[in-house]
């Protein structure tokens, strides 16, 4: 049986979305497994006014790369970034760099896109369908290409309830939405957006699913694989338990909801709340490649990259979890106690929103005015009830995805790679899962040190105080109300 981390060795692999949160993860990883790789090569922006240089001089310096810098000091050497914007003809790639990619590529991870779900339309078909188109020409042409892998998402079909790891129909024909997306002016297409989406909830699942159609449409006689992740959480051990830099999917809302701000979500207690380590994530996306690459199975296959139907886990324990865990280790400066509950009751949300949410911000608002200080708390409540909103249909609802392609890739790895690639997620523990992803929200996200905890309980105290002050208060004046009112009427 060959061996996963041999078969990178000596290998020239092209990475997209390397500067993100899970390109980060198989840098390091496939770097750190594989010593002996050959190049890894990157496509990289220039942004913010960072030259591509400057981005992936920051990039290295990130504590991703702690590990790795520990067991291979030079491993930067083997990383050669390329200037490459994926919405632009041809990848925006000098003639040099292509020639260089087309004689020596041997394997593609293609891990950019656009993750957010309100991006416009046009922009979402530009970088994850269009993008993914272009970089599959390319990979036709490169001369020692053995295997292709695409990272799609779970919810490319959130229109179904059960997924098997099949590609289906798009949710339209996306050349001819290409044509209509070239002439059509942006705010026509701004306008009949909701109208293309038709049952999908945001143009990220929409052009993900396009994407994977594409894929399977124009992949000739490439070796290719799609791995469809679900919620991509912080790390369950590799690099680091809990490393997470990215507030997307549920990191955002364990902040939030440590932070004291967010007190109420709808989700239902009940759903399954299907997340992944990305480490997960990553070790079966690199066992994946081998595969491909090695084994050249006859059909392309996907990969349905979840845990819901093996170790299930639900949105009610998840709930649990971060609050005991935010109340024994909290954030600095928490605005208030943690507390957060979720309901999917939209009346019983609407009115937390406006008691726990709305009121206090006005209040904290008013007092930052009162002192001279500029108010903020309204405007970043009024940004958390958008990411609510636009996140509840996956807190909500429950799918089925099946997972035979993952099981039988286990089955393929040998005892050394299965412990190296490890992605049997049977073995997750969910508490303690949970408890080291806030904890590492709080280290890597907020860069909390954790001898600040004292402090951080130190204020919640002082904040409870507030609370009853507050709340005394409050009964008194009520109180006094009644007792003026009762004494009037009783003169009467
Ligand atoms: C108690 C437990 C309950 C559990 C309760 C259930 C939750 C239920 C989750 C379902 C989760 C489904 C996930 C589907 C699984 C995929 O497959 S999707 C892949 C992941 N994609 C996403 O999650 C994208 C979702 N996010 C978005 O679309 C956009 O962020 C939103 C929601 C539209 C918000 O946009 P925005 O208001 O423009 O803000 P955005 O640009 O994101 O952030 C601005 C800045 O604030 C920062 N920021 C964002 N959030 C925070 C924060 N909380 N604190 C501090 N800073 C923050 C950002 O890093 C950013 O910084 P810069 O980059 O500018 O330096
Ligand atoms: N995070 C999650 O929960 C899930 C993610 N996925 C999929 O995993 C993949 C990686 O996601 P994740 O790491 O979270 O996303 P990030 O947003 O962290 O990273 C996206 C990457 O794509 C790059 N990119 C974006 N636009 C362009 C462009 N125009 N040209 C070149 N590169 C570009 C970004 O580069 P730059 O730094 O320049 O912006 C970045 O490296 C995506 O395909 C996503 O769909 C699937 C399921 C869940």
């Amino acid at each position: 049986m060959s061996s996963v981390s041999a078969y990178y060795n000596g290998k020239t692999v092209l990475i997209t979305g390397a500067t993100g949160f899970m390109g980060k993860v198989l840098v390091e990883k496939l770097l750190r497994s594989s010593p002996e790789v050959k190049a890894v090569y990157i496509l990289v922006r220039p942004k913010a006014g960072q030259s591509m240089q400057e981005r992936v001089a920051n990039m290295l310096k990130c504590k991703v790369f702690d590990r790795v810098r520990e067991d291979c000091p030079n491993f930067h050497e083997k990383i050669k970034p390329i200037n490459a914007e994926l919405t632009q003809p041809k990848l925006a790639i000098s003639a040099e760099d292509e020639e260089e990619l087309l004689t020596r590529v041997n394997i593609v991870f293609h891990c950019a896109a656009t993750v957010r779900f309100d991006e416009p339309l046009k922009h979402a078909l530009q970088l994850n369908a269009m993008g993914t188109q272009r970089l599959l020409e390319l990979a036709q042409q490169m001369q020692k290409l053995e295997a292709f892998i695409h990272i799609s998402t779970a919810y490319a079909n959130c229109v179904r309830k059960c997924i098997d790891e099949i590609i289906y129909p798009p949710p339209a024909e996306p050349k001819k939405l290409f044509d209509l997306v070239e002439w059509l002016d942006e705010s026509i297409i701004q306008d009949i957006t909701p109208k293309l989406l038709g049952d999908w909830p945001n143009t990220y699942t929409y052009t993900k699913a396009l994407s994977e159609y594409l894929i399977q449409q124009e992949k000739g006689n490439l070796n290719i694989a799609i791995i469809r992740p679900s919620i991509v959480g912080a790390s369950w051990h590799e690099p680091f338990p809990g490393w997470i830099d990215s507030f997307n999917g549920t990191s955002g809302i364990f902040v939030a909801a440590g932070k004291g701000i967010l007190r109420t979500v709808i989700a239902n207690n009940e759903a399954v709340a299907d997340m992944i380590p990305v480490d997960v994530v990553i070790n079966l996306t690199l066992a994946a490649g081998w595969y491909t690459a090695v084994h050249r199975p006859k059909n392309m296959l996907v990969y349905n990259c979840t845990t819901g139907g093996i170790n299930p886990f639900f949105w009610g324990e998840m709930e649990q979890y971060v609050m005991s865990t935010f109340k024994r280790n909290p954030l600095e400066q928490a605005f208030r106690t943690p507390n957060a509950h979720l309901t999917s009751n939209y009346l019983i949300n609407q009115y937390w929103i406006t008691v726990s949410h709305k009121a206090p911000a006005i209040l904290y608002d008013l007092y930052m005015r009162l002192t001279g200080r500029k108010p903020r708390m309204m405007k970043i409540i009024n940004r958390l009830h958008k990411s609510m909103m636009l996140l509840q249909y996956f807190s909500t609802q429950s799918w089925d995805w099946s997972s035979d392609n993952m099981n039988m890739l286990m089955g393929q790895l040998n005892t050394e790679d299965k412990k190296l690639y490890n992605f049997d997620v049977r073995q997750l523990h969910w508490s303690e899962y949970i408890e080291s992803y806030c904890l590492g929200a709080k280290k890597y996200l907020l860069n909390e040190d954790m001898s600040g905890i004292p402090a951080a309980k130190q204020h919640l105290r002082k904040l409870r105080n507030i609370r009853y002050a507050f709340n005394t208060t409050l009964l008194v004046i009520i109180w006094r109300i009644f007792i003026a009112r009762a004494s009037s009427t009783l003169r009467h």
